[in-house]
């Protein structure tokens, strides 16, 4: 291998997890517990539209029995141990064997119950966490922040989840509040824009990423929330797309420009903010959370 290529493709780090979004909607996930944890794994369940089967002796934590009591479609709660049959065998539990499952979750203080429960989950192929046992965790849950459709996750693969909580409060902070109205706005303009331009690959399909990459690098998070508007994305489309031109927010009517927003943001303390995360982040996120901050002020 030459030099030029060692150092243009940098040495693989690895010890990483795989950071995915898992979409659960209408998959069934088997929680065996009902304590604090099981309750924190089920409000991330019912977010993502699962069907969870519920495995615990009552009583219930409080938000699980009152989710058990709201969400009937969601939720079918057994009132027994799981694996009941003697000796707690989780492989005889014929009634709700793990590999019935998309996802099996355990959160109880049976460290015996627990590992049977990944042997058998890994036995059937079914992906499987036991929560504080990272060896018997085919992933880990992170600390979230969830705004509207915006979702982050931060892990640091089992070495310290309090620093995830930590770091998770310093990216929460830095979003934006109106986030949702950004979201909200690109979201209709990609929409239209592939009514416009429809179909999936080629020469178009190109042209329309880079015009989208385009327009969302000359509009700020804050300035992208006035795209909800029909007259302004109508514009955005009319003047820029078919043009083969990026219009920034002030060529459609929108605010001030996107330079003089930055410069007058940089004046504040927020740079010495963004100095201050530099040690965690690469420099690009380090540059994206500087802006989210900006935006925000
Ligand atoms: C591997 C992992 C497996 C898993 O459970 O998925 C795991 C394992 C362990 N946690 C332990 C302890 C603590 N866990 C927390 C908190 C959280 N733990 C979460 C995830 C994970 N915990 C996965 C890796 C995450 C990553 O990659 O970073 C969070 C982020 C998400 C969640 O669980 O939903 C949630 C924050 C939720 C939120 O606030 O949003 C706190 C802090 C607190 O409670 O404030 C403490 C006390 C401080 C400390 O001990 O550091 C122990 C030691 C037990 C002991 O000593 O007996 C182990 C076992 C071990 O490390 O061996
Ligand atoms: N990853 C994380 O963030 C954290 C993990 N933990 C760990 O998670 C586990 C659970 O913690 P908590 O919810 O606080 O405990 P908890 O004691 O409040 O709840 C345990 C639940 O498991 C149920 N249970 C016991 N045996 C069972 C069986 N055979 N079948 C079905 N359900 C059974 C109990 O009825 C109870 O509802 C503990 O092992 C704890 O160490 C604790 C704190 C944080």
């Amino acid at each position: 291998m030459s030099k030029q290529e060692s150092s243009a493709y940098p040495p693989i780090e690895r010890g990483a997890s795989l950071l995915l979004a898992w979409r659960l909607d209408g998959r069934r996930v088997l929680l065996i517990g009902g304590g604090a944890v099981a309750a924190s794994r089920l409000g991330f369940l019912l977010q993502s539209g699962a069907h969870v089967t519920i495995v615990s002796p009552g009583p219930l934590e409080a938000s699980i029995a009152y989710r058990v009591a709201t969400e009937p479609d969601h939720i079918t709660w057994h009132d027994r141990a799981y694996g009941s049959s003697e000796g707690g065998d989780v492989s005889a539990d014929d009634e709700l064997p793990v590999g019935d499952y998309d996802m099996v979750l355990t959160a109880v203080d049976d460290v015996a119950l627990s590992r049977a429960v990944c042997l058998a989950a890994r036995a059937a192929r079914t992906p499987v966490n036991v929560a504080d046992v990272p060896p018997e965790c085919d992933f880990y849950f992170g600390a979230q922040v969830r705004r509207g459709p915006l979702q982050a996750m931060v892990s640091t693969s089992g070495a310290g989840p309090k620093i995830a909580v930590i770091v998770r409060d310093l990216v929460a902070d830095a979003i934006p509040e109106n986030v949702e109205d950004a979201i909200e706005g690109v979201g209709a303009l990609r929409a239209e824009l592939r009514e416009r331009a429809p179909g999936v690959g080629g020469e178009l399909s190109k042209r329309r990423m880079r015009w989208m990459i385009g327009t969302c690098d000359a509009w700020t998070l804050g300035e992208m929330g006035a795209m909800k508007a029909p007259e302004v994305r109508r514009r955005l489309l009319d003047d820029g797309w078919e043009k083969h031109k990026v219009l920034g927010p002030e060529a459609v009517g929108v605010g001030a420009s996107v330079s003089a927003r930055v410069a007058k943001a940089l004046d504040g303390a927020g740079a010495v903010w963004a100095a201050g995360a530099g040690g965690l982040f690469t420099g690009a996120a380090v540059a994206t959370l500087a802006t989210l901050y900006f935006v925000r002020r």
